[in-house]
Parts: C-alpha cells; sequence; structure tokens
C-alpha cells in the first residue's frame, strides 16, 4: 500500500528575539517547570538573537533527505512541522490534507524511546489530525533509530574526529535529562521501565565499540524542572569536574542523545560545558551530531524504504523494535505514559 508524503516532525525553536518567550510557553505549559528557569533559558536564546538553530538545521536536513529519495527514484513530497514552534504540526497536516495526502509517513527527530523523545511526538500527530478533522491524512511514525549501524557510525566518526588533537581524552557522552518518574516509566510496563537510560547508554556502548573508544562515561545535560524533584544525574558539568578532580587532563563531548547541534548542544555544552572545562585548565572538544552527516538522509530514506520497499530493518542493538505506529497510538499500553504533573498554582494538578 502507498504512502503520499513524508512529514518531518521536530520540537521547532523561535526565529527572532520575539518569538522566544511565547516559544517557551508553548514548550513548558503546563509542565512546572519554574519561572526563574524559564528566564535563564530565555538568556541562552537572546544570547543568539532568539534565533534557534534548529529550525534552519532541520530545513538543510529535509533538503538533503529530498535529494536523497529523488536519487533512489522515490517520489515522495517531503512536509515540516513542530509541536512548539512554527511551522505547527497542526497546520503542516492541514496543508498536506488539502494538498490530497492521504496516507503519510513520519520522521520524528528523536531516535528513542521516552516520554519526551517518543510518546510526546505520538500525541503531537493525534493533536493534528484532531485540529484537521475528518480529512486528516493516516500518519505512520518510523521506528526509533538509535541503533541503526547509519546513526551509530555518524557519531562514531564524529567522535573519532573530536578526538584528534587531544591528548588523553575521556569519553563524555550526554543525553538530555528528564525526570527521573519518566525514564523509570519509559518502554512498556512489562519492560520493567527505563528503556529511555537503557537505549541512551546501549547507544554509547556501539558508538564507542565503533570509534575504538574503551572507556567513557553516560551523562545527562540540560535538566529543567523544579529542583526538588530527581532528574537523571549526573550533569555534564558536575561530571566534568569529578574528572577533572582525577586528573583526568582533557574531555570529548559526545551529545548522542541528540540529532542535531540545535540550542540545548550550542549553549549547554559548547558555551557552559565548554567552558567550565576551560576554566578548569582541561582539553575540551565536541563530537558534531548527524544532522548534516551525508548517513543522516540515508538513514531517513533507509526507514522509509522499510515501509515502501520492504528493506530490511537494520539495527544493531537486541532491544525491541519501537516507536512506529498510526495515528499516534502508543508503542504499547502503558508505554511511557507521561509522568504526573507537579500541581499548579490552583491546586489542580496539570495536564
Ligand atoms: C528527552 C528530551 C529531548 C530529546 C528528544 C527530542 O529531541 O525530542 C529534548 C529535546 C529538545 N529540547 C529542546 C528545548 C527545550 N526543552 C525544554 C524542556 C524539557 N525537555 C525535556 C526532554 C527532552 N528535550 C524535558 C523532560 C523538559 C521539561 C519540560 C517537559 O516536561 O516538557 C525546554 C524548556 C525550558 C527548559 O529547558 O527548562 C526547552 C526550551 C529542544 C530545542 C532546542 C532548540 O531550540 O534548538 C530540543 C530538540
Ligand atoms: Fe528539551
Amino acid at each position: 500500500m502507498g504512502y503520499d508524503a513524508l512529514l518531518w516532525l521536530s520540537f521547532g525553536g523561535p526565529e527572532g528575539p520575539d518569538e522566544v518567550m511565547p516559544f517557551l510557553e508553548n514548550v513548558t505549559r503546563g509542565r512546572g517547570v519554574p519561572p526563574e528557569r524559564l528566564a535563564e533559558v530565555a538568556q541562552h536564546y537572546q544570547h543568539f538573537g532568539g534565533v534557534s538553530p534548529i529550525n534552519r538545521l532541520n530545513r538543510e536536513a529535509i533538503a538533503a533527505v529530498e535529494k536523497e529519495l529523488a536519487a533512489q527514484g522515490i517520489d515522495l513530497p517531503v512536509y515540516f512541522g513542530n509541536r512548539n514552534w512554527q511551522p505547527m504540526v497542526e497546520d503542516t497536516v492541514a496543508r498536506m490534507a488539502a494538498d490530497g495526502v492521504r496516507r503519510a509517513l513520519v520522521f520524528p527527530t528523536s531516535a528513542y524511546g521516552g516520554y519526551s523523545a517518543c510518546r510526546q511526538y505520538d500525541e503531537d500527530i493525534e493533536r493534528a489530525r484532531a485540529a484537521v478533522g475528518e480529512n486528516a491524512p493516516e500518519l505512520t511514525k518510523l521506528r526509533q533509530f538509535f541503533d541503526h549501524p547509519l546513526f551509530v557510525s555518524a557519531f562514531a566518526d564524529a567522535l573519532r574526529s573530536a578526538h584528534e588533537g587531544l591528548e588523553n581524552a575521556r569519553t563524555v557522552f550526554t543525553a538530555h535529562s528528564v525526570p527521573d518518574s519518566a525514564d523509570k516509566a519509559s518502554g512498556p510496563p512489562e519492560e520493567g521501565g527505563r528503556r529511555y537510560s537503557r537505549q541512551i547508554a546501549e547507544a554509547a556502548r556501539l558508538v564507542a565499540a565503533e570509534a575504538g573508544v574503551a572507556e567513557y562515561d553516560v551523562v545527562w545535560q540540560s535538566r529543567s524542572g523544579p529542583p526538588r524533584i530527581p532528574w537523571l544525574e549526573p550533569d555534564v558539568v558536575d561530571h566534568i569536574e569529578a574528572l577533572h578532580a582525577q586528573g583526568v587532563p582533557a574531555v570529548v563531548v559526545c551529545p548522542v542523545g541528540f540529532v542535531s547541534d540545535h540550542l540545548e548542544v550550542i549553549w549547554d555544552l559548547d558555551n557552559e560545558a565548554a567552558e567550565r572545562a576551560g576554566e578548569l585548565g582541561m582539553g575540551f572538544a565536541r563530537a558534531a551530531t548527524p544532522n548534516a552527516d551525508p548517513r543522516f538522509a540515508e538513514l531517513v530514506v533507509e526507514l522509509v524504504r522499510e515501509h515502501i520497499a520492504d528493506a530490511p530493518a537494520r539495527k544493531l542493538s537486541d532491544f525491541p523494535m519501537a516507536g512506529c505506529t498510526v495515528d499516534g497510538a502508543p508503542c504499547a499500553i502503558g508505554c511511557c505514559e507521561p509522568a504526573r504533573r507537579p500541581a499548579t498554582a490552583t491546586g489542580r494538578p496539570a495536564r
């Protein structure tokens, strides 16, 4: 059965100073992120003129995917929609419907499971289809790809290059921290939870093995939320301090939890982590994310071909295949349930 489009579904980011606060309000609506944290994150965006690189990076990746589709003789228009900022996925799906799209594949710009990385994109799909109504196209989300050989080898080459010129540097993989409760709730209940952090650990293991790195750590970055709620630790900056205390002379940070050099990578790593390492007199380098690597476009087209050409689903881990569902259904009953949100000022739990 055929598909008539590919929807590129991402997080979104502001593209000017006036867009920063409305964007942040969209991201954090009802999620209990303290106002001080929001003000601080707004400063990170304003530091770059209020422009997150994420939309540009997505547009560049889409252009590469369009070329790769054409090169492989696949006729599939690519649409772009976001969860939190224009182009909003609701508007994009409306345009797809108006263009006559009946069935589409969806590429989410996250490789992992978990609520923020997987199920929330299902919710985006469901919300966008509901907004469009009965003409909404059927939307099939592509699977998680953290263990795909093209994803792993792009990171492995980037990690190797980042090590060039740094003696005895320790490899430190990072991913976005999430509330401990969200990590516990990730994956189908019968699996016992923590699918997100276990997939991150597995991706790190695969990348390190391919890059020939024997010793490494997995740490977390970009923590949000109220301080009293436990999130995955240690934080990358604290970890760099701990490594310094152990006499480690240099670090190479590899943001294996992300696909592009978006704001959380260029601020939290290239700015904050690099600055702390510099203050401590440590060498520092950051490995590139796969977005601009030609293998990333090849990966997306290969995931598409699993659906349109019965291409084999290549994967390097034993984790069960997950993430591929239709019209925003969760992978399994109870899979990656959203964490209970802290009560709002009105005493009612936030959405
Ligand atoms: C797991 C994960 C990924 C990876 C998977 C994926 O890529 O989807 C990710 C990606 C991203 N997160 C991003 C930005 C933000 N995330 C925030 C807040 C949060 N992230 C969370 C988790 C994740 N986030 C969580 C649990 C929260 C707390 C609030 C909530 O429960 O939802 C906030 C609020 C302010 C703050 O940081 O406190 C911002 C601004 C950007 C865009 C950067 C740009 O603009 O270039 C990207 C790609
Ligand atoms: Fe985030």
